[in-house]
């Protein structure tokens, strides 16, 4: 087994400070190896302001992280060089923050590492900068797509509780009905199904369908969408032996015993799949990019510059995102 390609998210976030304690927590936590993308001076100067032991073990090649995860954090020195300027998103740090992703993206495809774990970005100071993704999302099936088309990509919450799926992600609310349509919603649907099974190792994964509107509609009183886009989705996924139902109305579909009814939800915007998803798990729930040709995984929180370097970010998710990148990409090596 590789390790698994930790990219440091922004610099001026928790990044570096829940990489570092995921790390401390490798044996209790029973963590996969990782290696962390990140500018091994910048982590020193960091760590020194959270007053956190952590010994550097600075990799010439990913080979070298696993046997030296025990003793020191490994850590694949980036070509850019990071400014430590916690709580305040820097330009100047923009550059090193997208070359980790890239070079996560990079050893991962060429086998040097299983997956890719990305720590958080905030977009504005990468937009600001000349990103022109919505964020990691969207920036990741661009890297998997080389010269040709890219992929879509699929972003899923997935915690102990509950999965959800936002069929449209990182978009104003106003333009989501306009972007909902058919075959939108369903090649989400089977890059789902797809994945759930060969990913996730769910041999008929129950999939439920959000409605757009209150009452899913109500029947047409209260918008068309659920009838004339969703309805005839989910007739076409069961048409497929595909165990989809809905479109239910999304305000009575996350408590405990709706939940017992499916695998996934499928939900038709970025908050309609992530107020449950992190309401019911913040700190162990993880946000996970299907349909790429690599697996991908992030905790479900931001950057949280509110409390970066002030020694109190919590590395659950980190963790939960390291451990499910670990079993997807074992369970993927079965069932290649
Ligand atoms: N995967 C990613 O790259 C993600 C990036 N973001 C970005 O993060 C930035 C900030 O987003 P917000 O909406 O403020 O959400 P946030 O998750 O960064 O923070 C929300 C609240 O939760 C707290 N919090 C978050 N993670 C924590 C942790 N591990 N331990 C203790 N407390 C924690 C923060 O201090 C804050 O009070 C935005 O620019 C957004 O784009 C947001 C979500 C995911
Ligand atoms: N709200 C989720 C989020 O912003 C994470 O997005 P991504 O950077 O993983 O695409």
């Amino acid at each position: 087994m590789q390790p698994l390609a930790l990219s440091g998210g922004d610099p001026s976030g928790i990044g570096p400070e829940i990489a570092a304690r995921a790390w401390l927590a490798r044996h209790q936590s029973d963590l996969p190896g990782f290696v962390l993308l990140s500018d091994p001076d910048f982590l020193r100067s960091r760590f020194a302001k959270l007053s956190l032991d952590v010994s550097l073990h600075v990799c010439r090649h990913p080979s070298e992280a696993l046997s030296a995860f025990n003793g020191a954090l490994p850590v694949l020195p980036l070509e850019n060089k990071l400014v430590d300027e916690p709580g305040v998103p820097s330009g100047a740090n923009a550059a090193g923050t997208i070359e980790a992703i890239d070079r996560a993206v990079t050893l991962t495809c060429t086998g040097q590492t299983s997956a890719v774990v990305t720590c958080p970005i905030a977009k504005k100071p990468l937009y600001d900068a000349g990103f022109r993704f919505p964020g990691h999302t969207e920036y990741l099936a661009h890297l998997a797509s080389g010269n040709g088309e890219a992929p879509l990509p699929v972003m899923m919450l997935a915690g102990p509780q509950l999965r959800t799926v936002p069929v449209t992600i990182h978009i104003a609310l106003s333009a989501v009905p306009a972007a909902l349509n058919g075959p939108l919603i369903l090649q989400t649907a089977h890059i789902v199904a797809h994945d759930l099974k060969g990913r996730f190792g769910l041999a008929s994964p129950r999939l439920a369908v959000a409605g757009l509107n209150p009452h899913a509609g109500e029947q047409g009183s209260m918008g068309r969408e659920d009838i004339e886009i969703i309805a005839p989705v989910i007739a076409q996924l069961k048409a497929e032996g595909i165990d989809a139902f809905g479109p239910l109305p999304a305000d009575t579909m996350f408590h405990a015993s709706a939940r017992k009814r499916y695998d996934v939800a499928l939900c038709m915007y970025h908050d309609q799949a992530l107020i449950p998803a992190k309401t019911l798990g913040f700190d162990d729930c993880v946000n996970v990019t299907l349909g790429l040709p690599f697996i991908r995984t992030s905790p479900d929180h931001g950057t949280a510059f509110d409390i970066a370097a002030k020694g109190i970010a919590r590395p659950d998710s980190l963790i939960a995102a390291l451990k499910m990148a670990d079993e997807m990409a074992r369970n993927s090596k079965t069932t290649t």
